[in-house]
């Protein structure tokens, strides 16, 4: 049997992409699939070439995981695209998709993309949230997709993987993702654009670039509140850098109990205080108890 990638799910169509021969086919599924599981984009599949245009899919592997927002199987990476203007920077907002996305168990890798924008004293700002986050635990790049800089790196980063953006409106997920396809900008994004709005389908498309990496064509989450995904009392193993510390008691959440090494860390300033501050206010604690420790 030969192996393949579900690139293009829509209605009632599977698009697999045959990976030994990077050649994509209109995929069929044996009854007995349909019967266990539904397809998605991003599931690897196993089966046969029936002819010129088919493939008869006979198994559909184990998912490793499965993002709700795009509907994708198997996601690698998240490119969390961010900007420190045009919108401005909003870390609370990082923090909540940082938290969702570890917890699907895709790896989220933070871009900042618009760095043609950036004045000088922006360029501090920057390199401010860029320290803060890579301390934290998390791969940062710094991209302009208007002036084609820094999309090599993340290509590079990108390698072998299935990857998703996600980041709020404007920020230039579609942007990044004609320079990574390599597909002038102005035609894509208004073909894209009214395409997925006039339709208003669900269907996700998954195009191969770089080297044998896969992005999605539909954006993931813009904002979420983590806790509609996230126990509360799991967030906290969703921040990396709390991660290091062991406190008193195994389950601490780091808030009001005795012996908490996560706190000790913060008012020592080795755990950023607006990064501890956005953990409480995911959790909806009182932030009263960050401002104690960050004076
Ligand atoms: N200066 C500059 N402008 C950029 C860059 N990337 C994107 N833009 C512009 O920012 C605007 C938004 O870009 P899009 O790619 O449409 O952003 P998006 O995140 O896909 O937006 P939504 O579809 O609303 O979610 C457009 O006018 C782009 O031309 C960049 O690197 N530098
Ligand atoms: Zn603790």
């Amino acid at each position: 049997m030969k192996k393949g990638l579900v690139v293009d799910r829509e209605a009632q169509m599977i698009g697999v992409y045959l990976l030994a021969e990077k050649q994509t086919y209109r995929g069929i599924p044996r009854k007995k699939v349909l019967k266990k599981t539904k397809i998605y984009a991003g599931d690897y599949v196993w089966g046969e070439v029936v002819d010129r245009s088919s493939f008869a899919i006979e198994k559909v592997e184990e998912r490793r995981n499965f993002l709700v927002r795009p509907p994708v199987a198997n996601v690698d990476k998240v490119i969390t695209v961010m900007t420190i203007k045009m919108p401005e920077f909003d870390s609370f907002l990082l923090d909540n998709l940082l938290v969702v996305y570890e917890h699907f168990q895709a790896d989220p890798v933070i871009v900042f993309n618009k760095i043609d924008l950036l004045t000088g004293e922006e360029t501090k700002t920057l390199s401010y949230w860029t320290d803060l986050y890579i301390k934290a635990g998390y791969e940062v790049i710094k991209v302009s997709a208007a002036k084609n800089k820094g999309i090599e790196e993340l290509k590079d980063y990108l390698k072998d993987s299935i990857c998703v953006l996600a980041g709020p409106s404007g920020v230039g997920k579609s942007s990044i993702l004609s320079a990574l396809l390599g597909i002038k900008l102005a035609t894509r994004e208004v073909s894209e654009k009214t395409e997925r709005g006039r339709h208003t389908t669900t269907g996700v498309k998954l195009f191969p670039f770089g080297e044998n990496s896969f992005i999605g064509d539909t954006p993931g989450f813009s904002s979420v509140d983590a806790l509609y995904f996230v126990e509360k009392k799991d967030v906290r193993l969703y921040f990396r850098e709390f991660l290091r510390y062991q406190c008193k008691f195994p389950d601490c959440t780091h808030t009001k109990e005795p012996g908490c090494s996560v706190k000790e860390a913060v008012k020592k300033g080795e755990i950023n205080c607006q990064r501890y501050t956005n953990y409480l206010k995911i959790i909806k604690e009182d932030l009263s108890i960050a401002k104690q420790l960050c004076q």
